[in-house]
């Protein structure tokens, strides 16, 4: 008989703290993890490396098919290189955040994108972040999890992480660009930011990382180990 590899999905919008639980849990269980955020993120560089507009799907359809990009990871780290050149900090930016949620709008770019997603889950099991992971990608997941918090938690948790890392930000404008992010990827036509119906949701506004991942693992374990 086939074996199912089985799949946890974790969505939800910018800063919700989905990619660090993801970590938490993928660390714990040994399993492997798709950041799909990464993969529209590249595709956004790519895009302005090739000088398309965000809005020409003509153009960007035949480049999602293609992208040239490999996701290296070792224990310790793990990289991405497009095109030959590593980009793991280049598209970490709010200019390509907001451009990748405006090529994330368009219904052939998800379409070329779905079967490159489809093909990280692996044995022994999956750990999936994004926007659709459980209501499009991965409609049959085992576990589904909608994690939120507050814009204005999530705009401070970026001004933290920014401002350590050296950059000259301004909460106000971090506000800004996550409440048009959110707006973008909540209202368009296809595979839009909701939770799926059978999805868990948890607000992660007033407590840590911490404790969401022993939330979840609480629910992984009453799942997988009975
Ligand atoms: N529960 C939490 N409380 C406080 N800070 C958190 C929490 N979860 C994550 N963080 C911090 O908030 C920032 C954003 O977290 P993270 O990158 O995991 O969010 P994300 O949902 O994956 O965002 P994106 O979709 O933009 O990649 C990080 O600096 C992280 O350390
Ligand atoms: N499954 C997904 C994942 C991401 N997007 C779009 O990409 C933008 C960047 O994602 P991050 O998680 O890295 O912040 C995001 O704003 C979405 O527009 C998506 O549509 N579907």
């Amino acid at each position: 008989m086939e074996q199912t590899i089985p799949v946890i999905t974790i969505d939800g919008p910018s800063g919700a703290g989905k990619g660090t639980v993801c970590r938490l849990l993928a660390q714990k269980l040994g399993w492997e993890i798709l950041d799909s955020g990464a993969i529209y993120r590249v595709l956004a560089l790519a895009s302005i490396h090739h000088q398309i507009e965000p809005s020409d799907e003509e153009s960007l359809m035949p480049l999602a098919a293609h992208l040239d990009v490999q996701f290296l990871s070792t224990e310790t780290s793990s990289k991405i290189v497009l095109e030959g050149e590593e980009v793991t900090q280049a598209i970490r930016n709010e200019e390509v955040g907001g451009i990748a949620s405006q090529i994330a709008a368009l219904p052939r770019v998800r379409e070329a994108l779905l079967r490159r997603q489809r093909a990280f889950r692996q044995l022994p099991g999956l750990i999936a972040d994004g926007r659709d992971m459980g209501t499009v990608v991965f409609p049959d997941a085992e576990i589904k999890v909608f994690l939120t918090a507050s814009a204005e938690e999530r705009a401070n948790r970026r001004y933290l992480e920014l401002k350590e890392k050296g950059h000259d930000v301004k909460i106000g404008d971090l506000l800004s660009e996550i409440q048009a992010r959110d707006d973008r990827d909540t209202n368009r036509a296809v595979a839009p930011m909701v939770p799926a119906e059978d999805a868990i949701e948890v607000d992660s506004t007033h407590i840590s990382a911490q404790e969401v991942f022993q939330q979840l693992i609480s629910v992984v374990e009453a799942k997988f180990c009975k």
